[in-house]
């Protein structure tokens, strides 16, 4: 234990000074559902673009998903990754069967997948995750959770996170308040918002490149990368203060 127990003892800093307010991305930064996500996404897309391109299929990548679709809200993911190829579907409807090619279909096939890989899989929290959230409840700083996905707050209950989380800004709220999706930074600043605190006062984790973007645009005190697919360089360009591969990292710094 780094820091000393009993009467007396200061908490140890789990960010730096000023800061007192923590907004963490859900998948990739607290449960390890990135995974899952990836998963879906990959069966969703390929399987949309053999039948659009025939002899001409190029599979839907990994660099494909960190650039397009990471951590950007469903819809935007599916019109973003879908432009970078050339293709324009219609919109749709939120509730458009996930049989219609329509950007909420597609969406919404891929929900399905999501849905049920997860049954399968369950959802784990990163143990280091849980270690940092409970050092930040310990010193006394408040924790939301702003994460892109519809499913956020099922994800936080099967993990058995949901008891650390103050306030929760997921894809539901994003579309409810007709926020701008992540790299735009409205919902980390309604993150901020719901905990009572300055944007300068808030610290941003984030694991997609859309993510800590959003956390630069937004002008949040701390932002944190959480480099989970070895792309540390291309985080610190998108405007991470610090990458760590894990949050329990953190617990380790003189901050
Ligand atoms: O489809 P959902 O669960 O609403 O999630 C939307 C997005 O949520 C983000 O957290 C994930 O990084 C993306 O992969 C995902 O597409």
């Amino acid at each position: 234990m780094r820091q000393p127990e009993g009467q007396g003892a200061t908490p140890a800093r789990v960010a730096p000074a000023g800061i007192t307010a923590c907004l963490f991305d859900l998948d990739g930064v607290l449960t390890s559902t990135a995974a899952e996500h990836w998963a879906a996404w990959k069966q969703t897309f390929d399987a949309f673009l053999r039948q659009q391109t025939g002899e001409e299929f190029r599979p839907f990548t990994k660099t494909d998903y960190l650039e397009y679709v990471d951590g950007r809200p469903r819809a935007d993911g599916v019109r973003q990754f879908l432009a970078s190829r050339g293709i324009t579907l219609p919109e749709g409807d939120s509730d458009d069967q996930p049989t219609a090619d329509t950007v909420h279909g597609v969406g919404n096939r891929k929900n399905k997948l999501l849905l049920a890989i997860i049954r399968l899989r369950g959802v784990q929290p990163y143990p280091g995750s849980v270690r940092y959230l409970e050092a930040v409840a310990n010193a006394g700083l408040a924790i939301g959770v702003v994460t892109s996905s519809e499913n956020g707050a099922s994800v936080l209950e099967a993990a058995s996170l949901s008891r650390f989380v103050q306030a929760r800004i997921d894809g539901l709220v994003i579309a409810r308040e007709r926020l701008r999706g992540k790299p735009a930074p409205d919902a980390f600043l309604a993150g901020a918002r719901a905990l009572g605190v300055a944007p300068t006062e808030a610290a941003v984790f984030e694991d997609a490149l859309a993510g800590v973007q959003a956390g630069r645009a937004g002008d949040f005190g701390w932002v944190v990368g959480v480099d989970r697919t070895h792309q540390a360089d291309e985080l610190r360009a998108h405007g991470a203060d610090l990458v760590v591969s894990d949050l329990a990292e953190l617990l380790d710094l003189s901050l």
